[in-house]
Formats: structure tokens, sequence, C-alpha cells
């Protein structure tokens, strides 16, 4: 701007901005300095210059150059723009190229991978496919394994094909997944730097060796994905699993839960689904277990005793060694009609007499032989129920069943009993016509009776024997052994008696001096002195045998009733004896029983439906029971008042036996009594010194039988006591309203007219309306003319007025009736 001068400030010359700067010092010093600054020239190119300059512009121009710019650095400037977009250039097609290559280089590793994993799922089909193929070959034919052999070889070219394909060709779209890969890394190119960074980052992996770290580690990753899976699809393959699962007849939920191979937790919710409240820790019986089974999808097999009982398991005889054997009778028919009196006059002696009330008590066995020579084994029982509860424990002892009917009687309840029970049985009979020496005697009638019954006597064309016999007499006694021996004939009754003896308990008993002992009939094999045996729960070695005659023998063959010494402790009537080959062997299934019953019970108490347990309880509001203790000399007896005290009662009625058993009377049965008030049946038993006592202080009572139907009359006289009075109704007459009036001091009052009966003013009524009862209740008033009356008569009109109720209208109907108190007794 202006030139320098001697007294101005050295400055820029031409296009300088002056400033000025103020500088501060120490003490309040200031300084201002000019500062000059000079604008930068600034060479703008103008449009069009760039590109002709690049090609044709003339390189001496200088319009079209920056200025102080000689044409040779024009010139050197042009060309190394030229070369540097050639190198662009370069780079860009070189880059591409890499791209291209890196591209075809992860094609490649993919295929690669893939084709392993291919390759790694064939040989696993393959290896699966050789087990299967095993397994086919151990079952099948050897033909049939042959054919089926070359299956996975000719497979392996068709599963190879694309193999091939896939190495000559890099990136194929050989499965949908990969396609569907590519389609994916297209779409990501496309989306943005990001991605193709993230592609190029593999590569680089790739480039520094890291490839084969990548590699593994997918495969690595891809492995470890497809054993999870596997994992999991292993593992609903292992529910589909059918196993087999061994049942007893009562299990540990526990126990199921590790049979069953499922955890406990889901097998106690699924009972809790059935609606079964129970832990890990309580036992359920084998049709529940079942239902559990089969609901987790598992085979059951039912154990119905356990291994340790195979040791005794039946064998079949062959048929040579079956040797005849004598026939097992069994006398039934109604009280009195002459059962003992017939065995007796058969046995030639006296039993009756010994008997109190002359009734049977005692369950025994006695083997009889026939003038013939043919021997028979009688079955002496004392009523159905323990030919039945027998029956009940798998011991049918029965071959034929004699049908005493007395023939100045007639076909009585116990008679028709006996014949359901022997037909139950499928159990062949003979009927005895009995006290046939009797004026009275009809046995034709007693004949067409037995017809009502289905039972054809031969004299009827039937094909049932009978015989007319007299035990007081004995007419026709031989007659009827030589039935037996004719029908045991027919039912060609044979036995092996060179094996080990089975035989069923008849009747056992605590003997003071002896110890347990058990009547047996030997059913097959032949029972000997010295022999290990299991019977029901106890075991034993026979210690002695001694037959119906009260002689010691040494053996005991097929259907010879015995008395067997040696029991560890009493056995039930019933029970199945087997002799075994050690003593271990008999103990361990003596054990085993006791457990299973054990379970059994406990299962039957813990198993218990919610529904159940509901009705229990609403039962036991209702219910009014009479706790009883029976106390009998022999086993036979006891059994038989129990299952009598059951039958006993009714819906709001029974009879509960406390306890039950053999012997005395003690103070430990005094005490169970008194603590739930219930009185004790001795059955020819008495109570002991100290019981008699303690009874007397606790005001127990005892009361002494020695027939049993006296006891079951007693029980049921008792328990009829405990039944509530029946309430009955009696209707005596009904009224219908015609009118309703609104009296001061009584309120509504219906004018009627009795229709049917009575009124009576002492009745309940009850009011009808459209035939539906709207109230129940006395009357307040009943009127006639005005008159308080205490009953009106049919056809009578009358006013009546209700206790403590209004809602009367004309048209309603007025039902009266009457209650009584019945007493009630037990059938
Ligand atoms: N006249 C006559 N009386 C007989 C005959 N058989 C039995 N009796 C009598 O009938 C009564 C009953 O006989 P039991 O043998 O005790 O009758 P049961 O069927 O065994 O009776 P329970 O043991 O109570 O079931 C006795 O008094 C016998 O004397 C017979 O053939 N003729």
């Amino acid at each position: 701007m202006s030139d320098s001068d001697g007294k101005k400030t050295l400055g820029l010359r031409g296009g300088a901005r002056p400033g000025n700067v103020k500088q501060s010092f120490s003490h309040g010093r200031t300084k201002s300095v000019v500062v000059e600054t000079k604008r930068k020239r600034v060479v703008v190119p103008k449009p069009g210059a760039g590109r002709g300059g690049s090609s044709s512009a003339p390189v001496g121009d200088p319009s079209r150059r920056p200025a102080g710019i000689t044409d040779v650095e024009m010139a050197r400037r042009l060309k190394a723009v030229q070369l540097a977009k050639a190198r662009e250039a370069e780079d860009i097609a070189k880059r591409a190229a890499e791209e291209k290559e890196r591209e075809e280089s992860r094609a490649r590793r993919r295929a690669e991978m893939e084709q392993k994993e291919r390759e790694q799922r064939e040989a696993e089909e393959r290896a699966k496919a050789k087990i299967e193929e095993a397994e086919r070959k151990k079952r099948e034919a050897e033909v049939a394994a042959e054919r089926a052999a070359p299956a996975p070889v000719a497979e392996k070219p068709a599963g190879a094909a694309p193999r091939t394909a896939n190495f000559g060709k890099p990136a194929p779209a050989a499965t949908p997944r990969k396609s569907d890969r590519e389609r994916d890394q297209r779409q990501n190119r496309g989306k943005g730097q990001a991605d193709s960074r993230r592609s190029g980052k593999l590569t680089l992996g790739q480039a520094t060796g890291g490839a084969g770290n990548r590699h593994r580690s997918m495969a690595s990753m891809k492995r470890k994905q497809e054993r999870a899976r596997q994992k999991a699809m292993g593992t609903v393959e292992r529910e589909k699993v059918f196993r087999e699962v061994q049942l007893p007849e009562a299990i540990l939920v526990s126990e199921l839960a590790i049979r069953m191979a499922e955890r406990v937790g889901d097998v106690v919710k699924s009972l809790m689904n059935m609606g079964l409240m129970v832990t890990q820790n309580q036992t359920i019986d084998a049709d529940t277990a079942e239902l559990i089974i089969e609901e987790f999808g598992h085979k059951m097999v039912r154990v119905s005793d356990s291994d340790v009982e195979d040791v005794i398991n039946e064998i079949d005889d062959k048929d040579e060694d079956l040797k005849p054997r004598p026939p097992v009778v069994t006398i039934m028919g109604h009280v009195d009609h002459g059962k003992t009196s017939i065995l007796d006059a058969i046995r030639d002696a006296r039993v009756v007499a010994g008997e109190a009330g002359g009734i049977t008590q005692h369950i025994g066995a006695y083997q009889v032989q026939t003038k013939e020579g043919a021997v028979l084994s009688f079955l002496d029982t004392p009523g159905h129920a323990a030919f039945t509860s027998m029956r009940s424990r798998g011991a049918d002892v029965t071959d034929i069943v004699i049908l005493v009917v007395a023939a100045d009687d007639a076909v009585m309840p116990q008679t028709i009993e006996a014949i359901n029970h022997a037909q139950a049985a499928n159990v062949p009979m003979i009927v005895a016509i009995n006290k046939i020496d009797k004026p009275a005697a009809n046995p034709t009638k007693v004949r067409t009776d037995l017809l009502q019954h289905s039972v054809i006597v031969e004299e009827m064309s039937g094909e049932v024997q009978d015989v007319e016999v007299s035990a007081t007499t004995g007419q026709g006694l031989d007659q009827l052994l030589e039935a037996i021996a004719l029908q045991a004939e027919i039912l060609e009754l044979k036995a092996n008696p060179d094996r080990a003896a089975q035989g069923a308990v008849i009747e056992a008993q605590l003997d003071v001096g002896r110890g347990p002992v058990a009547t047996v009939l030997v059913q097959n094999g032949t029972l000997r002195q010295g022999d290990i045996f299991v019977v029901g729960e106890q075991y034993g070695k026979v210690r002695a045998l001694i037959n119906d005659k009260g002689e010691r023998i040494k053996e005991a063959g097929p259907s010879v009733p015995v008395e067997v010494l040696g029991l560890n402790g009493t056995p039930e009537a019933g029970d199945v004896l087997n002799v075994t080959e050690t003593e271990a062997q008999a103990r361990e299934i003596a054990e085993y029983r006791a457990q299973a019953a054990k379970d059994k019970r406990a299962a039957a108490g813990a198993a218990t439906t919610l529904e159940q347990l509901m009705a229990k309880a609403k039962d036991d509001e209702n219910v009014s029971e009479l706790p009883i203790l029976v106390k009998a000399d022999v086993q036979g007896s006891a059994e038989a008042i129990v299952q009598a005290m059951a039958k006993i009662g009714n819906d709001e009625v029974r009879v509960r036996v406390l306890h039950s058993g053999v012997g005395a009377i003690t103070e430990t049965d005094i005490g169970l009594a008194e603590a739930s008030g219930a009185p004790v049946f001795g059955f020819n038993v008495r109570a002991n010194t100290s019981a008699r006592n303690t009874a007397n202080q606790k005001g127990v009572e005892i009361r002494y039988y020695s027939v049993i139907y006296d006891l079951v009359d007693d029980v049921k006289a008792a328990a009829s006591g405990l039944l509530s009075n029946e309430i009955r109704e009696n209707f005596i007459g009904y009224a219908n309203i015609k009118e309703v009036f609104k009296v001061t001091g009584i309120g509504k009052v219906a004018g009627c007219l009795v229709t049917e009966g009575v009124a009576r003013r002492s009745a309940g009524v009850r009011l009808l309306r459209d035939n539906v009862v709207i109230h129940e209740g006395t009357l307040k008033t009943l009127k006639r003319f005005k008159d308080e009356v205490p009953e009106v008569q049919s056809g009578q009109e009358c006013g009546m007025a209700f206790e403590n109720y209004d809602d009367i209208r004309p048209d309603d109907v007025i039902e009266i009736f009457e209650r009584e108190e019945v007493t009630r007794t037990l059938k």
C-alpha cells in the first residue's frame, strides 16, 4: 500500500493487514506492537482448465497455468497426475482381483467344511446302519443278511457324487444352506464397509496363518453344536426306549423311578396328577405302578414273586412219573344236616359227642379206606368260609364235594351257598341225602328242590350222583364211598410221588408242648422227615410227621393229611408248603414273602386316592362301628369268626375286628380292648388271671363262646343297638286351599277343603305349589266354623294357618303327615 518511509514503522508491503497487539508486563507496563499479516494467495483454476490441462492444453499457455510455473514444471506435474491416476486404476483392479481370489478361497473352505461335515454325518450314519445291520443279521436268516450287507456300499457312491462335484467347483449352490449363506454374504457386502471390513479381516487372519485356526475354530464350534444337538436328540431317544420294568407286588416310588430310569420328581408328579399324594419313600401297589410305567412309555414285566421263589417253581411232571392218588373230599351242607355225623360214621369214630353244640368247629383232615380198598381223604371244614378262604390263597385242595342235604328238611341257604362254592371252584359234587331213616324223610323233595339250583341228580336223569344215606343207621354209606371212588376214577387223579413235596395247610396252631403245628395235605411229591420247607411266610425242617390216627410216620405221599412239626412260626390255613434244597433258600423265600406282605399292607394304606380319602372321611361320620377283639383256640375258628363278622352290618353299622388271634386272652388284649372301648370274645379260650383282673378293673367285657353262631347272634344284637331308629313318614291327608284370609292376631289363614284322609292339628304339614314343596312345618291353628278342632275329616272345609309361615295362596296343596320312629335290627 504505502512505500516504506524513514519515519514509518517497518512493515509489509501490499495486501498486508495491520493490527495492534498490546503486550502487558510487570508493574503495569504495557507495550503496543504492530502486527501485520499477509493474506496467502490462493490459485483457483478456471473452469475447464483442469480437463484441458490433463490432455491437450497448450503447456505454454500462461493464462491456464498457475502463476510462476514454468512449462516444464507444468508438463512434469501433469505427467505425475496421469501416472497417479493410472496407478490408482491399477490398484483398484488389483484389489478387485484379490477380493475375488479371497472370495473364491472362502467358498472353497466352506465347501471343504461342508464336505467334511457331510462325510462325518455319513460316517455316523454308516456306523449306525452297520449296528442296525448287525442286529438284523442276528435276527434274520443268513441270505437276508448277505442281501442287506451291500446296502451301505451302494449308498456310498450316491453320497460321494456331490462331494466330487463340490471339489471341482468351489462354490456351487450344492445345498440350500450354502446358497443361503452366499446370498447373505452378497447382501452383507452390499450393506456397507463394516461388513466387507469384517470379511477382509477374515482373509487377513487366514493370510497370517490364522486361517487354520479359524477353520479349526469354526469346525470345533460346529462339532460342539452337533454334539449338543445329538445330546439333545439322544436324550429324547432314550426316553423313547422301551425299558422292561420288573414290577413286584408293591414297589417304592423311588425304586420305580430307578427301574424306569426316570427322575423321581417326575414320577411323584405324575402320581399326584393321578390323585395320589405320595412321597418317594412311600410304597405303591403294582396296579398303580403299572399305570405310571405305561405313562412313561415303558413296558411292565410283572414279577408275582421275587426271583428267590424261582427255586420252588412248578416243574411239570412227565406223564410216566404220575401215579394215581386218593381223592380229597370236602363235606359241605346246611347246619345240622349231618356233615359231622356222616364223616363220623364213615370213620367209625365219634366226633359229634366231643363237640360243643354238635357243631363242627375245627378244620381237620382224615383218611379212610373203603371195603374195596380205595383210600379217600376227607377234609372237614367249619362252613364254607374256610373253603373259600383256602381257595383265595391258592389252595384248591378239594377234588370232590359231598353235598349233605337232610331228607327231612329241604335245600337251605347254606346248601345253596355250598352249591355255589363247588360250582365256582369247578369241583364235582355228590349229593348225600341224609337222615333217610327218619319217618319225615322225603328224598324226592330234596331232588326236585335241587333242580331249582341247577343240580340235576342221576335219579332225575342228570349227571350228579345222589346217594340216600343215614349217618345214624349207616345205611347207604358204602354206596356213598363207592360213588366217591367212582367219581375219583372219572377224574383220573394223579400225582408224582417222586419229587419234592408240595402241600396245603389245612389247619395250623401253636401247641403248648410241641410248638407251631400245621396240618398239611400233601398235594404232590412226598414229604419226608428231615425235609427243609417253606410254608407261607414260615419255614422249617420236618422234625416229625404225625398222621390222622396220631401215629408218627416217616413220610407222607400225595393226598395224605399229616401234622407237621418243626416250623419256626405258625402259618395260616391255605398257605402252600414247598420243600426246598437248602435251609438258606427256605429262609430267604419266607423272609421275602414276609416283606412282600408287609409292603403290600403298607401300599394298601398309602395308595389311597383323594376321592377315597374323602369318601372314607365322609363315611366315618355316618357309620357307627362296633369294635371287637377275638381270641380263639385255633386259627381256623378265628378266621371263620372274622369272616362272619365282616358280613355283619350295613351302610350305617359295621363290626370291626381290632385284633384276632389264637390262644388265651392276655393283658395285652385287654389293654387294646380298653383303648378302643371294645368287648373281647373268647372262643373256646379263657382269659388268664391277670387279664381277668385287669378287665375287672378297667371294665372291659369278656364273653366266652363255644358255638360260632351264638357269637354271631350276640354281635348282631349289639350292632343293632348302634343303629339309629328309623323315622318313617305316613301321609294322613291332603287339603286344597280355596281362599286366603287375613285375620288380625293370627295372620294369613287358608280356607281349605280336605280332599283326602284327615287333617290333624298335631301333624306335620307341607305346602305344595305346583307339586313343589315350598314349606315344611307345623300348624298354628286348625279351625272348623271358628272353633279350634283337633282334626278335620275328608270332604270337610276348614281353616289352617302355618306356624311362622305366611306365603300361602289359593290352589296351593297342603300335605299332612305323621312321623313314627321304628327300631331297626340287623338281618
Ligand atoms: N335221625 C338221624 N339223625 C341224624 C342223622 N345224621 C345226623 N343226625 C343228627 O342231626 C344232628 C346234626 O348233626 P351234625 O352231624 O352235627 O350236623 P352238621 O351238619 O355236622 O352240623 P354243623 O357241624 O353244625 O354244621 C345231630 O343231632 C345228629 O344226631 C341221620 O342220618 N339220621
